[in-house]
């Protein structure tokens, strides 16, 4: 397989900073990927995305795409950097956790996942294979296999079973990329994800499958879905022991700032969450000194810029007094305003890590953050 990870610097511990290269450009890690489901990041320009964002790597959504502008247009627009004018790497979610969490009335088989979708009621089916084909047509960088993520609590044999048919839809996968090169010209690399609910045995199993299957990196799927912190913490910690340290990790759907600097002590290299766009468009803002509820009273003439230690031109040219009446106001401003801080916010949290980590003193660092991470302000 294809080497696309490079490692700059690993630390004492499992952390460690490096180079993801793919045909749209390179991804320093450890990094934070926004989340752009419908070929948008909600709220944001994909310019303020690079220039005040400093976005490396988006991602985007095989289930939402595939529905609306679906893949003819897709495909007549030369797929989703054109369609969309993102010029940076991108990757994609392979549709299960999306088909599984929001269409109504879906139905698993071996076969796949027969389902109604969310905008219309027309029903539908997905497999690995079609997922691969969608995937290619939309032309992410990264694409990722076609996999059933257990809900939490799961019962353990329903998760043995699920995580074995995620793995011979992973077979799948791979055969139908090897038949079906890229169709844009650029090279496309799909990882596989490894499940197991939290059962450590299951958790060993699935990430020695997931290794041998030697694709350019791996995901940690079936977290943050309910669990308690400590249990991602947990399963992440014996994953990582197990994946190629060669190769990138990507652990999925998280997190809050502090589970962000927690997982990346534990080997992981690649994060995504909606919380920072989800919880902007609630007001609530994530800094250093911990979380702002912009809405609160407190804040009504505090003048004071948004946020002193921020990074985006947000922070220094709007209080949080005027933010605060914008929410109040339900000005659209107040969102957009809300959302750049907090992406803006997740990526300098990744950027100040790797900094750490490249200085060798990442943990002690990490230890003295978290605590006001946490904090409500
Ligand atoms: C919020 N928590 C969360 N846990 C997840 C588990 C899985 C999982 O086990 N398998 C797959 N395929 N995806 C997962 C996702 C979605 C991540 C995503 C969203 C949008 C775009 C691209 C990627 C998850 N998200």
């Amino acid at each position: 397989m294809k080497k696309i990870f490079n490692i700059d610097k690993a630390t004492e511990g499992k952390a460690r900073a490096g180079v993801i290269t793919t045909d749209h450009g390179e991804i320093q890690t450890p990094i934070f990927m926004p989340v752009g489901t419908v070929a948008s990041v909600k709220t944001v320009h994909q310019r303020e995305l690079r220039e005040d964002i400093k976005a490396q790597i988006i991602l985007g959504n095989t289930y939402h795409l595939y529905l609306r502008p679906g893949m003819e247009v897709m495909e007549a627009a030369g797929g989703l950097h054109q369609f969309m004018n993102w010029q940076k790497p991108i990757l994609t979610d392979s549709g299960g956790f999306q088909v599984f969490s929001l269409a109504d009335s879906r139905k698993i088989t071996e076969e796949g996942a027969k389902f109604k979708s969310h905008i219309d009621g027309s029903y539908h089916f997905i497999s690995p294979e079609i997922s691969m084909e969608i995937q290619r047509k939309i032309g992410a960088d990264i694409l990722m296999a076609f996999d059933e993520c257990t809900p939490y609590p799961c019962e353990y044999h329903q998760a043995k079973k699920s995580m074995e048919m995620t793995h011979r839809w992973l077979k799948r996968c791979m055969d139908w990329c090897e038949e079906n090169p890229p169709i844009y010209g650029h090279q496309q690399y799909l990882f596989p994800i490894v499940q197991g609910s939290t059962y450590s045995d299951l958790r060993k199993i699935s990430a020695e499958v997931i290794s041998e299957a030697d694709c350019a990196g791996n995901a940690i799927g079936g977290l943050s879905v309910g669990e308690p912190e400590e249990e991602m913490y947990r399963i992440t910690d014996e994953v990582t022991d197990i994946l190629p340290k060669e190769k990138p990790r990507y652990l999925m759907g998280v997190g809050t700032p502090w589970n962000i600097l927690e997982s990346i002590g534990l080997g992981i290299d690649m994060m995504d969450c909606v919380m920072p766009t989800r919880n902007a468009r609630n007001g609530m803002l994530f800094t250093w000194d911990g979380v702002i509820n912009i809405r609160n009273e407190k804040w009504k003439k505090d003048f004071s810029p948004l946020d002193e230690s921020g990074t985006a031109f947000v922070d220094f040219e709007y209080s949080k007094a005027y933010l605060r009446h914008l929410f109040v106001a339900k000005e659209y401003l107040g969102k957009q305003i809300a959302s750049i801080h907090n992406l803006a916010f997740y990526l300098d949290l990744v950027t100040q890590a790797r900094k750490h980590i490249l200085a060798g003193d990442f943990y002690e660092w990490k230890n003295t953050v978290v605590p006001r991470l946490r904090q409500r302000r």
